[in-house]
């Protein structure tokens, strides 16, 4: 109830707590003999042992010895007043109609067991509470309203109207089944739902039997609709509106037609009352297990009508009523959610454990017998294959011997071995190799070339990598000129041509990687000589070859770079390697012959390469040393850039000082001149006297001339750019003159330029452009000769 402020759920949470999260609450009243059966000296043949279970007693003496007991939910016994079947079975479902949760409460029993009495009892005690709650939450707006019909030969109809048709059921999308036309009253209060609830059981249809003068022989549900709403907004919590129902089902009563004698109309009654009480038990024993599947609500009225309140989210509760006298507990059908044990006797109990352990013992031994003969199987099979690899393998050991054995035989026919000792070269050109007796031409040139495309292809390699290299080396030292000219403000470019230009000794940067790299190709082809042993060949495993066609062929390939597959293999490079007993006569026998191949002999004290196998390892040893020897130049390289970076700052300082020296002298003059404006005036008019006379000469062009002058401030610091601008004309005269050249002139002028562009100085700039652009047009010196010679200079 917490969904509805002040009322705390803890005042109805009555009912025992391992139930509140069950859907279907289901417990068991046993009612007291009645005076019939008292009179006729019945006695309870059930009893209640707590509050969960009940026994049957089993007076009779044809039946089980032992007593069967039941648990459910809840046990009622004879002496408990509805009061209390109320408070703690019902009242919990009941009530939560007004937290906006539906909710149905069903009695359920064998016809006079005491169902309308319960239910009676029960519907009173919750609409009294209920009116209770709403008494107390005045917050809060309720509307009640009434509904109540009864179930008869699967017909239904208004208990609130005299009317007495038959009413229709309608399918709606939302509420499932809906009653048309059936009759809801809106409630003013509690009394006048009593009076409601009077109407109804007087409409209720009843017949006697023999076991109950007043029998309903119909389903009766009454269903209370409750809505609610708050007055005011407090909390997110109480502001919904709540509509819920509770229904209040009256079942008919369950019977044997043989305890009952019924027969013709009570017949009919009571076969649709149990067809419609087995639907009901059906769709509880579902809902019970969870909603898959098919659940048979339309196979009923009864169900139909309650679909909604049983197949949604609501709760419910069943109170099974029981005579005590003689009834059956068809727990089966209705009591899906509650816990059933069955008790036995000791003796029935230690019978059944028998006879348990007797099967499990049976089980086991089968068990243990299959998992035996599986392991048997699969232990057998396994043995089998690896019988079948040894097999295989035997199999490929004696080819493997016999053809070692022809090989031998087929040396020792021919007698003699082949032996060269040749130059990789001579091996490159295939010309001069020399055969022994025995082996084809053609057999050996195929195993040269193979030698021979394995060293070509690791030459070719070697060469691709010290080209990379090279050009590595010529993009590092590129790379750092250029960073070095952002940094340095000035580009090692123009350096370059001055310490490596054509004209240099030193070959410049390029000069040097190409140098290094033809260093290295002199590596690649200085390889020295490499000597062939064949005699070995037939010593190898004949492993076939991926790169060669004859499985037989001897050389096994180089597995990776630098590496050789089978070290039997002896190739050697001395010229002056021995082959021992190479000459020895072919009748020996054929363990000599393995002792002679097992004992051929390499000069070890050779400068040259070995074998072939040691020459991949020299290869790979030169390698490395041409790494080493790259990592020198590199080094090297490195040392040349420093001192370059060096030569630049000291360059770079020594032009700062002379500019900055000029530039003190110039402002020593500015100072003195400014002492007397007529010394200023007689200083500036003879050094622009001079620039004119030098811009004459150097044919400077006009527009530079009349942007020059424009920039002056009148005033005595203009002597400084005049200073500057005499001196770059000087330069410029002495150049016209031969005494610089033009190259000297160009890189003067670039570096000044690159300087007056950093230091943002504007004049600088623009002469240092016209002296650039002059030497490149090369007119400079024509026109000037030309006036050098016109003026005898
Ligand atoms: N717990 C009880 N205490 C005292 N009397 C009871 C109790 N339960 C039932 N009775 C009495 O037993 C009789 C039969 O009860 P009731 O009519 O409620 O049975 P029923 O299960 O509804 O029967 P039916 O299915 O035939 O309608 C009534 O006279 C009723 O007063």
């Amino acid at each position: 109830m917490g969904s509805i402020s002040g009322e705390s759920s803890v005042e109805w949470d009555s009912q025992d707590s391992s139930a509140h999260e069950e859907k279907i609450f289901v417990a068991v009243r046993l009612r007291p003999l009645n005076e019939r059966e008292l009179g006729k000296n019945d006695f309870s043949e059930w009893e209640c042992i707590n509050n969960t279970t009940i026994i049957f007693k089993n007076c009779l003496q044809e039946r089980s010895m032992s007593p069967t007991a039941y648990t459910f939910d809840r046990v009622f016994g004879p002496d408990c007043p509805t009061r209390q079947v109320y408070e703690e079975a019902a009242k919990k479902i009941a009530v939560s109609v007004l937290s906006g949760i539906n909710s149905s409460i069903f009695t359920y029993g064998q016809t006079s067991s005491g169902k309308t009495y319960t239910m009676s009892g029960i519907t009173e005690y919750a609409v009294t509470d209920i009116y209770g709650y709403i008494e107390r939450h005045r917050e809060r707006d309720f509307v009640l309203k009434f509904s109540a019909m009864e179930i008869y030969n699967e017909v239904v109809k208004d208990l609130l109207s005299s009317d007495g048709t038959p009413l229709r059921l309608l399918d709606d999308p939302v509420r499932g089944a809906v009653v048309e036309k059936l009759t809801e009253v809106t409630l003013r209060d509690l009394s006048h739902l009593k009076e409601m609830l009077s109407i109804c059981q007087a409409q209720r249809r009843t017949g006697e039997t023999s076991l109950n003068e007043m029998s309903s022989r119909s389903h009766q549900i009454l269903c209370l609709t409750v809505e609610s709403e708050a007055h005011e907004y407090f909390s997110a919590e109480n502001s919904s509106i709540l509509t819920a129902s509770v229904n209040f089902v009256d079942l008919a009563g369950s019977e044997r037609a043989s305890q009952t004698h019924s027969a013709g109309t009570r017949l009919k009654e009571g076969s649709h009352i149990n067809r419609s009480l087995l639907t009901l038990g059906t769709v509880i024993r579902k809902l019970s297990k969870g909603r898959n599947g098919h659940i048979p609500y339309r196979d009923s009225k009864l169900t139909r009508i309650l679909q909604h309140s049983l197949g949604g989210n609501g709760k419910t509760a069943i109170i099974c009523t029981m005579s005590p006298a003689h009834s059956h507990v068809n727990q089966k059908q209705i009591s899906t959610n509650a816990q059933v044990n069955i008790v036995m006797s000791e003796k029935a109990l230690v019978r059944q454990l028998r006879k348990e352990i007797a099967r499990l013992e049976n089980e086991l031994r089968n068990v243990r017998s299959l998992a035996a003969s599986c392991d048997l199987a699969s232990a057998l099979k396994e043995k089998e294959l690896i019988i079948e690899k040894l097999d295989e393998e035997i199999r490929q050991l004696t080819q493997q011997r016999d053809l070692s054995q022809a090989r031998i035989e087929e040396m020792l026919r021919s007698g003699g071995a082949f032996h060269t000792s040749k130059s990789l070269g001579d091996l490159r050109n295939n010309d001069k190799v020399s055969w022994s007796d025995g082996y084809s031409p053609s057999e050996a040139s195929e195993m040269t070339d193979t030698l021979h495309s394995d060293v070509s292809s690791r030459t070719s390699h070697f060469s691709d990598r010290c080209d990379s290299i090279s050009s590595r080396i010529i993009d590092h030292f590129t790379e750092n000129s250029d960073d070095q000219f952002l940094s340095d403000n000035t580009s090692p470019r123009l350096y370059i041509d001055k310490y490596f230009g054509p004209e240099s000794p030193d070959p410049g940067w390029p000069k040097v990687a190409h140098e290094a790299n033809n260093k290295l190709e002199g590596y690649c082809e200085d390889v020295p000589c490499i000597e062939i042993d064949f005699t070995k060949r037939n010593t190898v495993a004949r492993a076939s070859l991926p790169h060669t066609k004859d499985p037989n062929s001897g050389i096994s390939p180089c597995s990776s770079e630098g590496e050789i597959s089978d070290p039997t293999v002896t190739i050697s490079s001395s010229p002056t390697a021995k082959v021992a007993n190479e000459n020895k006569n072919p009748s020996q026998s054929e363990a000599d012959i393995e002792e002679m191949l097992s004992n051929v002999e390499v000069d070890t004290e050779s400068e040259n390469l070995h074998a072939y196998n040691s020459h991949c390892s020299i290869t790979s040893d030169f390698l490395n040393e041409k790494d080493e020897i790259i990592k020198t130049l590199i080094e090297e390289i490195k040392i040349k850039q420093q001192e370059f970076a060096d030569d630049l700052d000291k360059e770079d300082e020594k032009l700062s000082n002379n500019q900055e020296k000029t530039m003190s002298v110039a402002c020593d003059k500015v100072q003195n001149m400014t002492r007397s404006a007529s010394d200023w005036y007689t200083e500036f008019e003879r050094q622009r006297k001079e620039i004119i006379e030098l811009w004459d000469f150097c044919n400077i062009p006009l527009v530079y001339r009349t942007y020059f002058f424009l920039l002056f401030q009148g005033d005595p610091s203009d002597i400084v750019y005049m200073e500057v601008e005499l001196r770059r004309l000087s330069f410029l005269k002495k150049k016209i003159h031969g005494i610089v050249k033009d190259d000297q002139v160009f890189t003067h002028a670039s570096r000044s330029l690159i300087f007056a562009i950093i230091r943002q100085r504007l004049h600088d700039v623009l002469v240092c452009l016209s002296v650039v652009f002059m030497v490149q047009e090369q007119e400079i010196s024509r026109e000037c000769l030309a006036k050098l010679n016109h003026n005898n200079l």
